[in-house]
């Protein structure tokens, strides 16, 4: 059991999501496996787990098939807190349920695979604001104006940019809390995009924690030489894992 952390009065397990199909990519394979920077996308995720101190466990949910691969992946660049891999579901939602169910920690980290570009200094944040607040989000204030349309092509109405933040992952809970969060969600069909919604459903608040838009998810061709671009600038400012 690693040492608590100043500021972290629990410890954390990550969730780390990697069971997606990547059809918006369009690569014909699971972009977690993908080469960004001569390694697999995957890698560059964990490795900012294995390198933050808050976290002291990592399940990977890899697509039904892959486990394997992703264990030997896990296995190659050193990843020592990996504790399980399991398959995930047809839907992220189901993924991140599959993955909590494995998880042993207080803390639940849940990140997506396709978000390589996190920093172990990012993950300590939320895990911060998480065990003061309950729960924690990563995040970006909007750059664009967003329109809410009326699903045919037409504006509606412009929400108040500045109220408006797109949310990243990792997000942060309690373990007990999420999967309680998970349970009624199955049990009253109703679906989420992210974690934090099924605390919001419930009335539940989750911290905003405002992070850089480098962390970005890779979903379409054009994010990978983005990716490519953001970490040859992290080498060049010397910033590498610990920004
Ligand atoms: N059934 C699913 C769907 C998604 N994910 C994971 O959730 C993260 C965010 O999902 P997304 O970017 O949508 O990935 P894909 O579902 O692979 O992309 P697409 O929607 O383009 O197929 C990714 O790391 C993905 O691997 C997952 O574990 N299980
Ligand atoms: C969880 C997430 O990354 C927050 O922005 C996003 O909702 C994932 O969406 P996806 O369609 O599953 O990639």
């Amino acid at each position: 059991m690693p040492r608590r952390k100043e500021g972290v009065d629990m410890d954390w397990g990550a969730v780390i999501v990697a069971a997606g199909s990547g059809k918006r990519m369009g690569a014909g394979m699971n972009k977690a496996y993908l080469p960004l920077e001569g390694r697999p996308v995957l890698a560059h995720t964990l490795e900012a787990f294995e390198a933050c101190e808050a976290v002291s466990e990592i399940v990977i949910v890899a697509a039904a098939g892959e486990e394997a691969k992703a264990e030997a992946l896990a296995r190659e660049f050193g990843i020592r807190k990996l504790t399980a891999v399991i398959a995930g579901g047809a839907e992220r939602q189901d993924s991140v349920y599959a993955g909590l169910a494995a998880l042993r920690a207080e803390g639940a980290l849940v990140h997506d695979a396709a978000r390589p570009l996190v920093t172990p200094a990012r993950i300590a944040a939320c895990c911060v604001a998480a065990a003061a607040q309950g729960a924690a989000a990563l995040a970006v204030p909007v750059k664009d104006t967003i329109k809410l349309s009326d699903g045919a092509g037409m504006i509606v109405s412009t929400p108040e940019r500045s109220l408006l933040w797109a949310v990243q992952t990792p997000q942060a809970f309690r373990r007990a809390e999420l999967m309680d969060a998970h349970e009624r969600a199955r049990r009253e069909g109703a679906a989420a995009t992210d974690d934090a919604m099924l605390l919001e459903r419930l009335g539940r608040k989750v911290a905003i924690v405002e992070s850089d838009y480098a962390n970005l998810k890779i979903t379409t061709p054009e994010d990978l030489p983005i990716a490519e671009l953001l970490l040859a600038r992290r080498r060049r400012d010397g910033l590498e894992r610990n920004g």
